[in-house]
């Protein structure tokens, strides 16, 4: 049986203006994304990675086609049901990690849940589990700023995947990292993404963390291509 789509591109356009000039970045993209799956997206800087992820993510909208979740066309939804979709069933991840500088690690991953409207113990309860998962227990009531960088990336992802959501879209997720760290956190990403049936679009310019995954595609005029 094939394995259920969770995320599909259908013939998606994204264009800018930029002063006098039109700018393509999406041009018809096609693209689907199974349970389970892990998928690299490969491609230079500038081809439009970030809008590809932030379109599938429903952070932007497309100018033409549809982004569908989970079986929902998410296109013609209003703003407020396509944060809440966006809230409960994607997660982002980002190069750097964007975690709240004043709250420890598992007040950030504690978080996304306290928002969703769970009662703090049980979303302190899944926090700690998530960091002992990650392999950062013991740095639980560290603030950022007393983590390393690898550690800070764990805490991001950890905090990506609180609310359970359905897919995890990752924007270099290691790109800041050294080779070494990058493997680590990568390993606790994998691990994470099978265990809990979640599947993953993750960009990176690491061609050895692209090998692990499922399979690659890139960006060619505008299309999502496989390598
Ligand atoms: N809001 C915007 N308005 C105008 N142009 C934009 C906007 N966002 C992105 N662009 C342009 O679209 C192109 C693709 O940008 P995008 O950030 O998606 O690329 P990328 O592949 O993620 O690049 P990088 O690897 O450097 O992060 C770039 O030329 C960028 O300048």
């Amino acid at each position: 049986m094939a394995a259920e789509v969770v995320l599909a591109l259908k013939r998606v356009e994204r264009h800018y203006v930029q002063g006098e000039k039109k700018l393509t970045i999406l041009n018809g993209a096609e693209f689907v994304l199974h349970r389970g799956e892990m998928v690299a997206l490969v491609a230079p800087s500038g081809a439009g990675k970030s809008t590809l992820l932030h379109t599938a993510g429903l952070l932007e909208r497309p100018d033409a086609g549809e982004v569908v979740l989970a079986g929902r066309q998410c296109g013609k939804m209003s703003d407020e049901q396509r944060t809440a979709i966006r809230r409960n069933d994607v997660g982002f991840v980002y190069q750097f990690h964007h975690l709240l500088p004043e709250f420890s690690a598992l007040e950030n991953i504690a978080m996304p849940q306290l928002i969703k409207g769970l009662a703090p113990k049980e979303a302190k309860n899944r926090a700690a589990q998530l960091l002992d998962y990650m392999k950062i227990g013991k740095r639980a009531h560290h603030r950022p700023a007393e983590l390393s960088g690898g550690e800070q990336q764990r805490v991001a992802i950890a905090r990506a995947v609180a609310n359970a959501p359905l897919v995890l879209l990752a924007d270099e997720p290691t790109g800041n990292l050294d080779p070494v760290t990058a493997s680590y956190v990568f390993d606790a990403m994998e691990a994470l993404v099978r265990q809990s049936g979640l599947c993953a679009l993750i960009a990176t310019h690491n061609h050895e963390l692209a090998a692990r995954m499922n399979r690659r595609v890139t960006l060619q005029d505008g299309k999502i291509v496989d390598l």
